[in-house]
């Protein structure tokens, strides 16, 4: 079997976190975020990045397995095959995309599917918890659409981790920064401990 396909056997007992990663400067603090995740009880942690991302982070500090759009089309040769973004759906307990560029807002927002992170999302059991943390530019963060975006997302069901101000990269002040690290884990730790709904007695 494949190592992209052994990668994501399921283990049970393990809340199996998805790290969604898109082209934000903020994608910096990906292996950060990673190595905050891996030190919460049970979980176990994957990376999907876009082909952005990847300019922002050195994936040799991200000690995880990182998939690409590459990795779909190296594990998809024939019918028979197992189709990767549907794998990692399968697997995934919780999504959380950390950095949500502007773009892939766009995209997600519209139903684009067009590389492996837009099409796990595409594919996304909204039974299961997807938390998103926008991060781009002030002028991007208040032109009108990204608010309509935003709410789109929220309609969907997935749940926003509101950005926060910052004097940004490029020298504007203002907001559009990624939400601080803490937050986010914090956010991913309380799925960890909300018991299954469906698993708790109904009212007597
Ligand atoms: C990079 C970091 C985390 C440093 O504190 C912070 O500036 C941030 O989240 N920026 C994301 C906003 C962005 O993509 N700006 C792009 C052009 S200004």
């Amino acid at each position: 079997m494949s190592s992209l396909k052994t990668d994501l056997l399921k283990t049970s007992g393990t809340f199996n976190v998805l790290v969604g990663v898109t082209g934000s400067v903020a994608a910096l603090k990906l292996p950060f975020m990673v190595s905050q995740l891996l030190e919460l009880s049970g979980v176990d942690v994957r990376v999907v990045t876009t082909e952005h991302a990847k300019h922002f982070y050195n994936s040799a500090e991200v000690s995880v397995k990182i998939y690409s759009d590459k990795d779909e089309w190296e594990l998809w040769k024939q019918r028979s095959d197992p189709v990767l973004h549907i794998e990692l759906r399968r697997w995934a307990d919780l999504l959380v995309i950390a950095p949500l560029d502007a773009n892939t807002l766009g995209k997600i927002a519209s139903g684009i599917c067009d590389n492996l992170l837009t099409c796990v999302v595409r594919a996304w059991d909204t039974s299961r918890p997807l938390l998103f943390c926008p991060a781009m530019n002030t002028a991007m963060w208040l032109h009108p659409i990204t608010a309509q975006q935003v709410s789109r997302l929220k309609e969907f069901g997935y749940v926003e981790i509101p950005c926060i101000a910052k004097k940004l990269v490029c020298g504007d002040e203002g907001k559009g920064a990624m939400a601080e690290v803490s937050t986010i884990v914090s956010l991913v730790k309380e799925y960890l401990q909300k018991p299954d709904e469906s698993s708790l007695e109904p009212d007597q």
